[in-house]
């Protein structure tokens, strides 16, 4: 593929959205094994990246945009007094904290069932594509908010094939998420009702633009895994291999 973000060729990007809980990365998985897509879920890669941390320290210019600046500019100056003995000692110092910090910035907005800023979220795809070398994605649980739906638009100038979108109620997906035991943080119902307040304020607005733009594919998300997945085949399956009925 070419480089992500590249005028020459543009990646097939399918966004899959939906409520935590509707069924995006079992839906996702059964569409990869029948249709060749390579799955990129955000949750799961923000949750890696809290994990792991950035390897390459990417990451770490995010800091100097967020509210977290002024706690690395003061643990900087206190740093300072002793830079001058042991400069080594303490960059590499700085750099661990730097790593931490950001880290736990990750790790705090999943557990409030915040949406992490953009930049983060949209490195980690980008790489993510680029490492994948396949040229069609879903982009599931992305973009979540008008901010990530921009910036990854100003970014990569990536407009998606189409959005599919699982529709589901709020019960069914209470339901879902409280026996998912995936041991995730976010699982429990004080995040949950959080997560579900900012999928009804932020996520849904960008899925009414898209709607509006006609590129929407709703699937009611309520019924079985195997429904519901009957129901996707149609949509990715190419309009002239379709069986006309
Ligand atoms: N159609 C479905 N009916 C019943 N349970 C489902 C269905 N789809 C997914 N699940 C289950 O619900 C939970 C949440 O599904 P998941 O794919 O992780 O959703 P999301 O990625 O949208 O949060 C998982 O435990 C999954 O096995
Ligand atoms: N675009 C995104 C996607 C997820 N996230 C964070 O990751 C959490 C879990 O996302 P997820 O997609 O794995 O959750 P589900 O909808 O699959 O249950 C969200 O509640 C956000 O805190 C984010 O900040 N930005
Ligand atoms: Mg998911």
């Amino acid at each position: 593929m070419g480089t992500v973000g590249d005028a020459e060729k543009k990646p097939t990007v399918v966004f899959v959205l939906g409520g935590p809980g509707s069924g995006k990365g079992t839906q996702c998985a059964n569409i990869v094994k029948h249709f060749g897509y390579t799955h990129l879920s955000a949750g799961d890669l923000l949750r890696a990246e809290m994990k792991s941390g950035s390897e390459n320290g990417d990451g770490l210019y995010v800091l100097s945009c967020n509210v977290l600046f002024g706690h690395v500019v003061w643990c900087c100056v206190r740093f300072w007094n002793f830079y001058s003995v042991c400069p080594d000692l303490v960059r590499e110092h700085l750099v661990i904290l730097l790593l931490v910090v950001y880290r736990t910035m990750i790790q705090d907005m999943i557990k409030e069932g915040k949406i992490v800023p953009s930049e983060v979220t949209i490195k980690l795809l980008q790489k993510a594509m680029q490492d994948s070398g396949n040229d069609k994605f879903l982009i599931d649980g992305f973009p979540r908010n008008e901010e990530n739906r921009a910036a990854f638009e100003a970014v990569t100038k990536i407009e998606p094939a189409f959005v599919l979108f699982f529709d589901c109620s709020e019960e069914e997906m209470e339901k879902r998420i409280l026996s998912r035991n995936q041991g995730r943080e976010d699982d429990n119902i004080e995040t949950i009702r959080k997560r579900f307040k900012v999928f009804l304020e932020s996520s849904l607005p960008v899925v009414k633009y898209y709607d509006s733009k006609g590129k929407v594919q709703k699937v009611d998300a309520a019924k079985s895994v195997d429904e519901v997945f009957e129901v996707v085949k149609v949509i990715f399956t190419p309009k002239d291999e379709k069986v006309a009925v």
